[in-house]
Parts: C-alpha cells; sequence; structure tokens
C-alpha cells in the first residue's frame, strides 16, 4: 500500500465528474491537467537538470498540430494521429537537444525563445495547413465513442495521463535517474567523472520535456473542435514557466500546484485580460525573490519543523568498521602498472602545463603528485580524469591506452576523483550523493520504474551499499542531511565515500587536506590508508610535504610542468632539484 496516494488519486479522478457542480469545474480541472503534464516536463528540464527552455509553447504546438492536422485535413484516425503528434515533438525535442550540447544558460534560453516564436509564426503564416488566426475547424475530438460532448471521459483521460506523467515524475524524483539530472545541473564535468554521459542526458530530458508538452498540445487541440494559432504564443511558454516556478522549481509536486495556481489566477483575472502578463510577471518576481522554493517550498517550510527528526545511525569507533563488500577491481601487484603516462603534455594557449610527463603508478600504492604552485599538478590529474584532453602522449589505464576516452568512460572503466574544491550535490542528501557514485547494478528507467510500483524498499540494496561505506569511513551518522550542513572534513569524507563508491581501481585525490585541520587531516589521512587497504591505488596531488610524506609509497615531482624527480619520499627529499624548486635556488650540481 505504499503507493496509496495513486489510488487515492484515481478514485478521486473517477469521482470528479460526479461531484463537480456542472461542466465549468470539469473543464477548469481538464485546464490544470493539461497545464500540469508540460509543467512536469519543463520542471525536469529546468528544476533537475538546470536547462531553461522558454519555447515550450513550440512543442505544444508541433503536438497538438502534427494530431491535429493529421486527424482534420487529412481524416486519419486520432489513434493513428495522436502518436505522429507525439512523435513530431519528440524529433524536435532532439533537434533542441542537440542545440542544448552547445548553447548553455541564457544562450539556451534564446535558441528555445526564437524555437518558440518560429514555431508560432509558422502556425500563423501558414493558413492552408493550420488555418492561421483563424483557426482550424472542425477537429475531432477526443470524446471515445457516442459521447458528442465527450467531457466527461475526456476528463478521465487527460487527468488519467497526469496520474501517470505524475507517477513517472515521482520515481525519476527518487530514484538514480533524479540524482543524475541534480549532479548535471550542478556541475556537467563532475557528473562525467562518476561515469555519467551528461551529453546523453542533457539531450534526453528535451525530449522528455518536448513530449510531455505535445502531449499536452494534442489534448489542447482535440478538446473543443477548434484551434487557433493564438493559443500557441510566448504567453504559453511564459506560462508554463510561472506555473513550475510558483509551484517551486525541482519540487515533485510543484509544477500540479503551480498549475492550480494559474488556472485558478487566470479565471479570476479573465476580466483584466490585458494585465494578465502584467500581474503574473510581479507574482513570479515575488516568487523569485521572497520564495525561491515556491509554494511547495513554503509548505516544506511550515511544516517541515514538526516532523521528527529520523533515528540516525551512530558511528562506531574506526577499530570496529567492517569493510565494505564489492571490491572486486582492485588490481593485483603482478599487473604491471595501473596508470602510465607517457610523454603526456598538455597547454593552453601557448602556457605549457604539463610538459612530455612520464611516470607510472604501481597496483595498491599511494602515489604522490607534488610540486609548487601552478606546477601543473590539477592539469596532470585532469588530464588522467579526461576532464582535458592531452596534446600528445599516451596514458594507459591498465594496459589499455585511454587517451582519446571521454571522462564517463574513463570513470566506468575504474578511475574516480576527488575534486580540490569538493564536488557535493547540495540537493541530496550525504548518502544520496554516495549512491550517485554506485553504477553497477544501476536499474534502466523502465525496470526501475517497475521496482519502484512494486516495493517500497526499491532501492533498499544501493542504500544500504552507500551506508556501509559511510559507516566505513566514520559518518554514517551524517546519512540524512545535506552536505551543506557538514563540517569541511566531513564533506570531504563523504566525497571519499562518493569517489569510492564507484569501486574504482585508481583514485585521484586532488588536494584532499587543502583547508582542513589537523583533527581532519588525520582522519583523512587514516582514510586514504583504508583505500589502500582495500586494494584501491591512489594518486595524490598535494601541498602539504609532511602529510604527503606520512602517507605515501612513491612521491613524482613537478616543476614548470616538467617531472623533476620520482621515488620514494625519502629519496625525494633529499634530491637537491625538489629541494631547489620549493626553496627557489638554483639546483647545487
Ligand atoms: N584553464 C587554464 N587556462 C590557462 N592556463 C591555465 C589553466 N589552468 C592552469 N593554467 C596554467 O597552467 C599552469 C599549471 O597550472 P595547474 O593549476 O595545473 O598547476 P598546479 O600545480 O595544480 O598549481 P596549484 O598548486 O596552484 O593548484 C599554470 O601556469 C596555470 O596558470
Amino acid at each position: 500500500m505504499h503507493h496509496i496516494r495513486y489510488i487515492v488519486a484515481a478514485l478521486l479522478i473517477a469521482g470528479l465528474p460526479y461531484l463537480a457542480p456542472n461542466d465549468y469545474y470539469l473543464h477548469m480541472a481538464q485546464d490544470i491537467a493539461m497545464v500540469a503534464i508540460a509543467a512536469i516536463g519543463l520542471n525536469i528540464l529546468l528544476g533537475l537538470s538546470g536547462q531553461l527552455s522558454l519555447g515550450q509553447a513550440g512543442f505544444f504546438a508541433l503536438g497538438g498540430y502534427g494530431s491535429g492536422i493529421l486527424a482534420t485535413n487529412y481524416g486519419w484516425p486520432l489513434w493513428a494521429s495522436i502518436p505522429v503528434g507525439i512523435a513530431v515533438a519528440a524529433v524536435a525535442g532532439v533537434l533542441i537537444g542537440l542545440v542544448a550540447l552547445r548553447a548553455r544558460t541564457h544562450y539556451l534560453a534564446m535558441a528555445t525563445l526564437a524555437f518558440g516564436l518560429i514555431v508560432e509564426i509558422l502556425a500563423q503564416r501558414w493558413v492552408d495547413l493550420t488555418g492561421g488566426s483563424m483557426g482550424l475547424i472542425g477537429v475531432p475530438q477526443l470524446n471515445l465513442g457516442d459521447f458528442a460532448n465527450g467531457s466527461l471521459y475526456f476528463f478521465w483521460i487527460v487527468a488519467g495521463t497526469l496520474l501517470v506523467v505524475q507517477m513517472l515524475n515521482d520515481y525519476l524524483m527518487q530514484s538514480h535517474q533524479g540524482r543524475v539530472l541534480h549532479s548535471i545541473r550542478e556541475s556537467e564535468s563532475f557528473a562525467q567523472t562518476v561515469g555519467i554521459n551528461a551529453a546523453v542526458w542533457r539531450a534526453g530530458v528535451f525530449v522528455a520535456a518536448a513530449v510531455l508538452a505535445g502531449i499536452s498540445g494534442i489534448f489542447f487541440v482535440h478538446q473543443s473542435g477548434y484551434v487557433s494559432s493564438d493559443a500557441f504564443g510566448l504567453d504559453r511558454s511564459i506560462a508554463l514557466l510561472i506555473a513550475v516556478v510558483i509551484g517551486g522549481l525541482g519540487r515533485q509536486y510543484g509544477p500540479l500546484v503551480g498549475a492550480v495556481v494559474v488556472v485558478l489566477l487566470n479565471q479570476f483575472i479573465a476580466d483584466l485580460y490585458e494585465y494578465a502578463m502584467f500581474i503574473f510577471g510581479g507574482i513570479l518576481l515575488g516568487v523569485m525573490l521572497f520564495f525561491p522554493g515556491g509554494a511547495v517550498g513554503m509548505f516544506e517550510l511550515a511544516f517541515g519543523r514538526f516532523r521528527r527528526a529520523a533515528d540516525r545511525e551512530s558511528d562506531r569507533p574506526s577499530g570496529e568498521r567492517p569493510a565494505p563488500r564489492h571490491f572486486t577491481r582492485t588490481a593485483a601487484a603482478g599487473d604491471g602498472p595501473v596508470l602510465e603516462l607517457e610523454g603526456v603534455s598538455k597547454s593552453y594557449a601557448g602556457v605549457v602545463a604539463v610538459d612530455k610527463l612520464s611516470m607510472a603508478i604501481q597496483p595498491g600504492t599511494i602515489h604522490a603528485l607534488i610540486g609548487p604552485n601552478g606546477a601543473g599538478k590539477s592539469t596532470a590529474i585532469n588530464v588522467i580524469a579526461g576532464l582535458y584532453r592531452a596534446n600528445g602522449g599516451t596514458i594507459r589505464f591498465r594496459g589499455q591506452d585511454i587517451t582519446e576516452l571521454a571522462a564517463w568512460r574513463r570513470a566506468r572503466l575504474g578511475i574516480a576523483r576527488t575534486f580540490q574544491n569538493l564536488q557535493l550535490i547540495r540537493n541530496l542528501t550525504v548518502c544520496e550523493n554516495v549512491m550517485l557514485g554506485l553504477r553497477e547494478g544501476q536499474r534502466g528507467f523502465v525496470p526501475g520504474f517497475a521496482r519502484w510500483l512494486a516495493t517500497p524498499r526499491f532501492e533498499a540494496e544501493e542504500r544500504e551499499e552507500a551506508m556501509e561505506l559511510l559507516r566505513y569511513l566514520g559518518i554514517a551518522r551524517f546519512a540524512d542531511v545535506k552536505p551543506g550542513s557538514l563540517s569541511y572534513g566531513h564533506r570531504k569524507l563523504c566525497e571519499l565515500a562518493r569517489a569510492l563508491a564507484q569501486r574504482p581501481t585508481l583514485m585521484l585525490l586532488d588536494e584532499p587536506i587543502a583547508g582542513l585541520n589537523d583533527e581532519e587531516v588525520r582522519e583523512i589521512a587514516n582514510a586514504i590508508k583504508l583505500l589502500r587497504e582495500l586494494g584501491i591505488t591512489v594518486l595524490i596531488v598535494e601541498h602539504n610535504m609532511g602529510f604527503v610524506m606520512s602517507v605515501s609509497d612513491a612521491v613524482t615531482v613537478l616543476d614548470y610542468g616538467e617531472r623533476i624527480a620520482q621515488g620514494t619520499p625519502e629519496e625525494v627529499q633529499r634530491d637537491p632539484k625538489v629541494i631547489a624548486a620549493y626553496l627557489g635556488t638554483e639546483p647545487v650540481s
């Protein structure tokens, strides 16, 4: 009975036509459902993946006209014209999704705005096809059989579709796919380092939003037997945006609440039609300034404080931390180097940051890459992780040439990393951040949705695996809080747990103790040694010499992008070139 809310909603939908005093209310409910379907799509696009579209009315129009024109002008039956309408919207979604891979932020907003305007102008001017602003007349209604007016059945179809879309949305928000979208919004390069093909996701989410807008448009066109191009203007795109923001951007029920508010407001201000945009604009501004969480956010704020804090698990002393299971990827000592760089170079517009660097990292060791400021350490780690492409040389991981592989592919092969300036997803809990790293056993959308329908504990195994890692690193007590409320040291440990969740063979740690106090440094040093115990090979970039010398098995020293020394910590410490690089004097020859 974990999905009781949907059963109640289905009963309400079934009963509402009989309870509504007259058709006017039913019509309003239909409008709300239509707006909500498209708004859910926009919320996924903007609220989850962070991509702003000002052209959703374009998809709405393409879906609607795609089906409406075939059914009206060419006499197609609705069962055939509707899938075509959805397909037209989806194809447009793919095309705009491809644009979204090139244009970000306000450029993307402008591109989608232009798309919406083009569709609107086509709808107005291509009168033979669309009827222009005079309208397409005699559009068949979606009334299922004998019901001439069909409002009862029509409501059931629209509201039933909304229910299914809302369920898919709810699954998305609670699942791995939702976490992926959160991560893409916060940092695409970070997402790639946990094995996410961000480009595919960004484009895919555009298609999903386009299809939902298209379905909404199809319902709209087949609602009343008549449709004019005036219905597909910019104001519709803006109204959707307003619904999403007023409801609460990124919130599970934000679009539904926003759709109710927008449709009701439209009714109240029907007499002030000329000022409608002005009034909506004012409300949008007010919400964004004073209640950025929207109506759902306000509700959470008001009632969240009465919610009982969940019992939190307490952490055991470090001696009693069982090692996590599932570490299968580790490389054995006889396998040869885990990572080999051969003459790797990287320059930025003339600045040679890494110069023909060669080094080998042996399995199961902690290898440090050190050097003065600007020596090229971060560049080297980014080139290894695949965030930057090398200009020359070869990188081999467990014998495989990965020089040309995308970052997400390298992550999937078993290279995980942490960042100098922490990359944790603010809107996810500590446990969910760690779950983001789990790749193995992740289900696709459809099997995941089926499992979600079947059991409330649909991600119990993933959660338990993440908890094991948190316990291992001694931060299980923070599992259910957002990373923002943790100390800097605990956040570093959380990031380490997330990287561990990728079950890596090689872990790249970029300045793991920068900004930490002595106690926190000790914790991180212990954690890094635990990684070695799990058989993971570690490459650390770090400034703090004392720390490097205490944890590493081998050290490579860079200066001006070139390798100037390599060896055990003791050997490197005695090397005159290293002393000179750090003290700024000429080497004693
Ligand atoms: N995105 C960039 N564009 C241009 N130059 C860059 C860029 N990133 C780094 N550099 C330059 O490349 C050189 C190496 O920088 P890098 O950040 O890799 O060194 P680092 O050893 O990590 O330094 P630090 O210890 O200060 O972090 C520096 O001269 C730096 O100014």
